[in-house]
């Protein structure tokens, strides 16, 4: 397979720091960049093959983790900031020049509803929690990616000890559902 995961997972997965308690990311321009300051560190950091999550250029993932939205604030030329599709559950904010997303917010009611989705690779601190695991990996199918190529890349996932899912992890599904059901009163 020609085609690079992510840096982050190409390589095997560099363990992050349990006492790390955030940091500062940064858009890729060259001057004036947008920078988000994070108290606090990512939890639930994966891999997403989603077609609506950033990706560096030329890697078939996206790495992305979750952060309390009072964790996130903009210190630095937040008139750079626009939000790609309003009408996304994930409202992700990119920087209008380079493209990157600094945080991808969701204000409907929703069980995620607090968490702000980011982006460690903006960041040039190291501690940030590793990839969890690799979601939503059947949607490179939709962005090109060839179906016959797809055991070559959950057989890579796995090689770096990474379980790999075609939605998100038993855990956050278990979540997700849970909302669900008790918004309809199945579960009180
Ligand atoms: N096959 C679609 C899937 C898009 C999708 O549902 N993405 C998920 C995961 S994003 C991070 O985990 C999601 O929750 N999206 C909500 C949103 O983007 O607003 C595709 O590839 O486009
Ligand atoms: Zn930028
Ligand atoms: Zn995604």
């Amino acid at each position: 397979m020609a085609s690079s995961l992510h840096p982050l997972i190409d390589n095997g997965i560099t363990p992050g720091s349990s006492s790390f308690s955030g940091g500062k990311l940064h858009c890729r321009c060259a001057s004036d960049q947008v920078e988000i300051t994070l108290n606090s560190n990512v939890a639930h950091n994966h891999a997403c093959g989603c077609s609506k999550c950033w990706k560096p250029s030329g890697s078939l993932f996206s790495i992305v983790g979750v952060v309390p939205r009072d964790a996130v604030s903009v210190t630095a030329n937040a008139s750079k900031l626009s939000i790609v599709d309003k009408e996304a559950t994930i409202q992700r904010n990119a920087c209008k020049d380079c493209g990157v997303h600094l945080f991808g917010r969701i204000e409907k009611d929703h069980p995620f509803k607090g968490l702000d989705f980011v982006h460690v690779e903006l960041s040039d601190e190291k501690g940030w929690q590793e990839p969890q695991f690799a979601g939503f990996v059947s949607s490179i199918i939709e962005q090109g990616s060839h179906p016959k190529e797809m055991d070559e890349v959950r057989a890579k996932f796995k090689a770096v000890g990474l379980q790999t899912y075609d939605v998100l992890s038993p855990v956050l599904m278990d979540l997700i559902s849970t909302f669900t059901a008790q918004k309809s009163e199945k579960l009180l």
